[in-house]
């Protein structure tokens, strides 16, 4: 038995699925969603193949926490299937985003593991706290089981020095950690290999750019499947412009802020956290939305789309420089996946360097990963669907077998 249960644990949601890796050929039994955990119009969906349609179950009412958020799951495997008693997990893992330089392999849970990750909160306030509840909670609710944390920060321990390291006081930076670490690397590193995959060439032989595009954001260098550079930094804050988040600006504009707008240090956080990106630029946070709007001839949103693709672009160029040679581009997540017009903006003008997008091909709409260059272009442009529940349940089972 190979049955997985992926956990990833927001501030106010809850996201499972139930994955059984058997045999090699993946099966998803169920997954589902909770959303307003700590509201009273709280949400839970439901979706098993247990089902004969497949149709999703949804509940309305009020979720008190993460521990009535895993109760409302256990409840709703038990309505409406699979039996989790058929399908007993051997193993939970969960998403944890900040792994500090401390974790650079998935690593099974212990209480001085937990004891870390809380630690680890002090870099990652938004989004550890949530990771640590959802572990606790679901300890409880599976405690006869390992659990095991996987790290969007672990993939991009292999980042040289000199690019993860910024460019301030020294002891500072020692003192407080303050230093890159990326994100995502679940998503960079399955959508590397699937890549690699598609290409029939070994992963250790390709140099590529991964742009995670989805309500966060983030490009990745892969040189020989290892991460060599990433957008995101010490927060998931850095880098391209994301649903919500501002992406890269001078620093200095905290600094004005500070002293010209009367925002204290909440202020700017919200501010540049949730408060900007395509929301803040055109008060759409979703692309497709976004995207209605500019077609609608909405002049924000026009200017929130080429500041977004600009963003990509610059980042393409610069990854380009730093591997020497770029053999792939591949687009993943929602709008990477399902935006032909934030691929072609991302990449318009640069067939001098070869990168040729094929305009059919980028507007044709069908799943797996697939090929949106022209035959001539030099780099092969992909779009690849990224699957990080699966790669954590497979990093997973690999760590609790090992
Ligand atoms: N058909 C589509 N066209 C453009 N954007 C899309 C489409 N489908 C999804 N998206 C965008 O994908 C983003 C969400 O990506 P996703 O990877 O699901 O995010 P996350 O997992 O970070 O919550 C949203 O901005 C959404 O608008
Ligand atoms: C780390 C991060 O930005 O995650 P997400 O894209 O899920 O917000
Ligand atoms: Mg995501």
């Amino acid at each position: 038995m190979s049955t997985v249960l992926v956990v990833n644990s927001g501030s106010s949601s809850l996201k499972y699925q139930l994955i059984d890796l058997d045999g090699g050929d993946d099966r998803r039994l169920a997954s589902g969603l909770i959303e307003r955990i700590g509201h009273d119009d709280a949400r839970a969906v439901h979706t098993t193949t247990a089902h004969p349609d497949g149709a999703p179950f949804t509940v309305d009412a009020p979720v008190a926490d993460h521990d009535a958020a895993f109760a409302m799951m256990l409840e709703a495997f038990e309505q409406h299937g699979p039996s989790l008693a058929e399908h007993a997990p051997v193993a939970v893992g969960h998403r944890v985003v900040q792994g500090g330089a401390r974790f650079v392999e998935p690593t099974v849970i212990t209480e001085l593991v937990k004891i870390n990750i809380d630690e680890l909160a002090v870099l990652a306030p938004l989004h550890n706290p949530a990771n640590l509840a959802g572990i606790v909670a679901a300890q409880r609710a599976f405690p006869e089981v390992p659990h095991v944390a996987v790290f969007d920060t672990a993939f991009h321990q292999t980042m040289p020095p000199a690019a993860y390291t910024y460019a301030i006081d020294r002891e500072v930076a020692e003192r407080h950690r303050v230093r890159r670490y990326g994100f995502h690397g679940t998503s960079h590193r399955y959508v590397s290999r699937a890549a690699a995959e598609f290409l029939d060439e070994p992963v250790e032989e390709l140099r590529m750019i991964v742009l995670h595009l989805g309500n966060g954001a983030s490009a990745c260098a892969v040189d020989g499947g290892r991460s060599v550079e990433t957008s995101m930094g010490m927060t998931p804050l850095e880098g391209l412009v994301m649903g919500t988040r501002s992406g890269d600006l001078d620093p200095a504009v905290l600094v004005h802020l500070q002293r010209r707008a009367g925002l204290d240090v909440d202020g700017i956080d919200r501010l540049l956290n949730s408060r900007s990106g395509i929301l803040g630029l055109s008060g759409h946070a979703d692309m497709r939305d976004l995207e209605s709007a500019r077609e609608a001839g909405d002049e924000a949103a026009a200017l929130a789309f080429e500041v977004y693709a600009h963003r990509i672009r610059s980042y393409v160029g610069a990854y380009a420089a730093q591997l020497g040679r770029v053999d792939a581009i591949v687009f993943t997540a929602g709008v990477g996946e399902n935006s032909a017009s934030v691929r072609e903006a991302a990449l318009e003008g640069l067939e001098g360097f070869g990168v040729e997008i094929d305009d059919a091909r980028n507007r044709e709409r069908r799943g797996g990963a697939r090929r949106i260059s022209t035959d001539a272009s030099r780099t092969a442009v992909l779009v690849v669907p990224t699957d990080e529940e699966l790669e954590i349940a497979r990093q997973t089972l690999a760590t609790v077998e090992a």
